[in-house]
């Protein structure tokens, strides 16, 4: 997902840095909160890659997955998902039935799971992001914070995109 590469001097909130940089189960971290969890499957399905990535060219066929993941009904995180077609045929995890339970469920369980790189983006104001944020009704005047991380399958790769939205910034007492 392209990212709008942050300035040298812009620095995420240091309580939202460490939910940044923490490699764990996302999903777990929320859940650990407390609240009723759940993942909204907002779009999935075959498209071409808008930009390269970790294990493939721009115009490479992936299987995209958008979701928001709530806490008691507020959404507090974008996530988009890309799996190279090659992934997606070794069927590791059956992301075309995947629907609404959680990806972490089942990445973070799978036997031959390794976890690869992270990268913290700031996405801007024309942002995929921040068009879900504005849809939301969570405008993100002043963009917003995420962070991509590869994975591997058998060694097959795919990448976890993931956004924090306005609502869990104000929950966890991050500054704007
Ligand atoms: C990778 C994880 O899975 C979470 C669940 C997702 C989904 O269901 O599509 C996407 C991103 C993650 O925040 C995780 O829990 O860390």
């Amino acid at each position: 997902m392209p990212a709008v590469s942050m300035a040298a001097t812009e620095l995420p909130d240091p309580i939202l840095a460490t939910w940044l940089e923490n490699t764990g189960s996302l999903t777990a971290r929320l859940k650990a909160l407390g609240g009723r969890f759940e993942v909204t499957l907002l779009a999935e399905g075959r498209t071409p890659a808008a930009e390269a990535g970790p294990g493939w060219r721009q115009g490479d066929a992936l299987w995209h997955r958008e979701v928001l993941l709530k806490l008691d009904g507020v959404a507090w995180v974008y996530a988009l998902t890309e799996v190279p077609m090659a992934t997606l045929a070794a069927g590791h995890i059956d992301f075309r039935r995947l629907g609404e339970q959680p990806l972490g469920e089942v990445l973070f369980t799978h036997p031959q799971m390794r976890r690869g790189p992270l990268v913290v983006h700031h996405y801007g104001g024309q942002s995929r992001p921040a068009d879900v944020a504005r849809q939301l009704g969570q405008p993100a005047t002043l963009g917003l914070w995420g962070r991509g991380r590869q994975f591997f399958l058998a060694e097959r790769p795919l990448r976890v995109n993931e956004v924090f939205l306005p609502a869990a910034q104000q929950a966890l007492g991050a500054a704007k």
